[in-house]
């Protein structure tokens, strides 16, 4: 298990991290989601060791992080570090060599992740002559070449089309099945609903919501229905539970989050046939701005990065829910070997 606590971190007078925590179990795929300037970056290179905290720790297996442990981490930077005169595949074997891989292994390893990630044609190619994409490919190869223990991605998915998109997802649901925790941000949230196993909604530096999706839905103090029925406005007002009501073609409900729907249901079938009745389903975006909503004004207040969080994902109807882990039908990378003393990259 990968866990974080209590990190705090200022960059002078502004206060980046307040307290953050969090932990993602192994083969849990987690999203880490927040307003631009929330604190995503700063967590996941504290994680890595990359930026100091001022306060609180990272813990994996149950011992404070050191570099050893470290460099068995898969990280993906959101500034993106590759060697831009050095060619694709030369680059992803010397970065397996420096995590401690054997030259054959590493050879194997980067070959491997080229194929998976669609690269392998440009392994000659040096990657300032690539896409962007593909450059974003090969720095997902490097983070994965070495078979990491723990998966820390900043960003992966932007710059990708939707081809590349399914298959770092499918490639995340991999190794989240091998075992591996897996922490990623993105402003993606239709992605990440669909993908995550768990989020962390992150605002000015603080947790503001962590869960599974429907975790987030049932803690919400109110729930949506919509009922289709021809009964006359305002049949549902003085019911138990109903906080208001919308008549328009369909009836619909605000509830509290402890009224009976089978109460309303009787009530609705009593005055005549019902032809829907569903309870409405926010979605992460939906749940994402509540959350933000509900702590705007806390804080600091450094102004940075309020209502700016990833668009998508219309609110309402059947949300699918959590992912889960995939059936892992591909054949598994090679593994690092252990017998050889790396350096620390
Ligand atoms: N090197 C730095 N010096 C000063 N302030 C910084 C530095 N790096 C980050 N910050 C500030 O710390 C806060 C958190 O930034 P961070 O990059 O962690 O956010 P983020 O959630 O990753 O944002 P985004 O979604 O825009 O990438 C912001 O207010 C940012 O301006």
């Amino acid at each position: 298990m990968l866990e974080l606590e209590g990190l705090r971190k200022r960059y002078g007078d502004r206060v980046a991290l307040d307290g953050v925590t969090f932990s993602v179990r192994p083969g849990e795929l987690y999203g880490f989601v927040g307003t631009n300037g929330a604190g995503k970056t700063t967590t996941m290179r504290i994680t890595l060791g990359v930026l100091e905290p001022d306060a609180g720790s990272v813990r994996f297996g149950g011992k404070p992080v050191d570099t050893a442990t470290r460099r068995t981490f898969g990280y993906m930077p959101e500034e993106r570090g590759l060697y831009p005169k050095m060619r694709v595949g030369d680059q992803l074997r010397y970065l397996a060599e420096l995590h401690g891989m054997s030259r054959r292994d590493a050879d194997q390893a980067a070959k491997y992740w080229m194929e998976r990630l669609s690269v392998a044609e440009r392994a000659e190619d040096r990657v300032e002559a690539l896409s962007l994409g593909n450059q974003q490919r090969v720095q997902l190869a490097a983070a994965l070449v070495h078979h990491p223990a723990v998966l820390v991605l900043d960003e992966p998915f932007s710059g990708l089309d939707p081809v590349g998109v399914d298959n770092l997802a499918e490639v995340l649901r991999e190794r989240a099945a091998e075992g591996v925790p897996v922490v990623f941000s993105s402003h993606q949230l239709e992605l990440v609903e669909r993908l995550c196993d768990s989020i962390g909604i992150i605002y000015r530096g603080r947790m503001v919501a962590t869960g599974t999706v429907d975790g987030l839905r049932a803690s919400r103090a109110e729930v949506v229905l919509r009922v289709g029925t021809d009964a006359a406005p305002g049949w549902a007002d003085a019911l138990a539970g109903v906080q208001s009501a919308d008549y328009g073609a369909t009836t619909t409900l605000i509830l509290t989050a402890d009224a009976d729907d089978q109460v309303i249901l009787d009530a609705a079938r009593a005055l005549g046939p019902v032809r829907e009745f569903t309870p409405l389903r926010p979605s992460l975006a939906e749940l994402f701005r509540e959350a933000v909503a509900d702590h705007n004004g806390e804080g600091d207040g450094d102004g940075e990065g309020d209502g700016d969080a990833a668009g998508g994902g219309e609110g309402g109807g059947a949300g699918n829910g959590a992912g889960g882990a995939s059936d892992g039908a591909s054949e598994a990378p090679p593994a690092a070997s252990t017998d050889k003393e790396g350096v620390t990259a």
